[in-house]
């Protein structure tokens, strides 16, 4: 992929239709009975506490990934660390995903997002299987 495509994928997207999928990707997330729980814990009760604040930290993230204007400055890896998580919750978030950019995007845009999802999931997952406070063994 050049710079040039990745630079044009937050133009596609658009600010506005990249905010909507993450809403709309999480209100899926929170009707699922596997991934609801874990999220519920962490950030308490969906859309209040402190999901405003995920979300805004998500977008930034993704307009990051996404070579767009960015403040990111967030661990995605040690975010994952001692909630428990295994191969089943990487799945189903995944297949959420899936189902979430094909329904609010363009094929093109929507297969950038999946590919972009596919190819972190081996870090995160790595990280979810340690321990908090240890680096994963590459
Ligand atoms: C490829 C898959 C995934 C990606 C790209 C991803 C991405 C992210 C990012 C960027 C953050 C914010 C990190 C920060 O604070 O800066 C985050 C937080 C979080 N993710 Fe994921 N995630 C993935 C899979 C999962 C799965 C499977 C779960 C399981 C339910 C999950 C649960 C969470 C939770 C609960 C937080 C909030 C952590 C906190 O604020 O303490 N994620 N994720």
């Amino acid at each position: 992929m050049t710079q040039a495509h990745h630079d044009a994928l937050f133009t596609q997207i658009g600010e506005v239709r990249l905010r909507r999928l993450l809403w709309h990707f999480y209100a899926r997330v929170m009707t699922d009975p596997l991934l609801s729980p874990i999220f519920h814990a962490t950030l308490g009760p969906y859309p209040h506490a402190g999901w405003p604040v995920h979300i805004a930290r998500l977008e930034g993230f993704w307009r990051a990934v996404t070579h767009g204007p960015s403040a990111y400055r967030g661990q995605p890896g040690p975010a994952h660390q001692g909630l428990g998580l295994d191969r089943a919750h990487f799945d189903r978030w995944l297949h959420l995903w899936e189902t979430t950019v094909t329904d609010d995007l363009p094929a093109p845009e929507a297969q950038a997002l999946m590919a972009l999802a596919q190819r972190m999931r081996p870090t995160i997952e790595r990280f979810a299987q340690t321990p908090p406070g240890k680096d994963p063994t590459c």
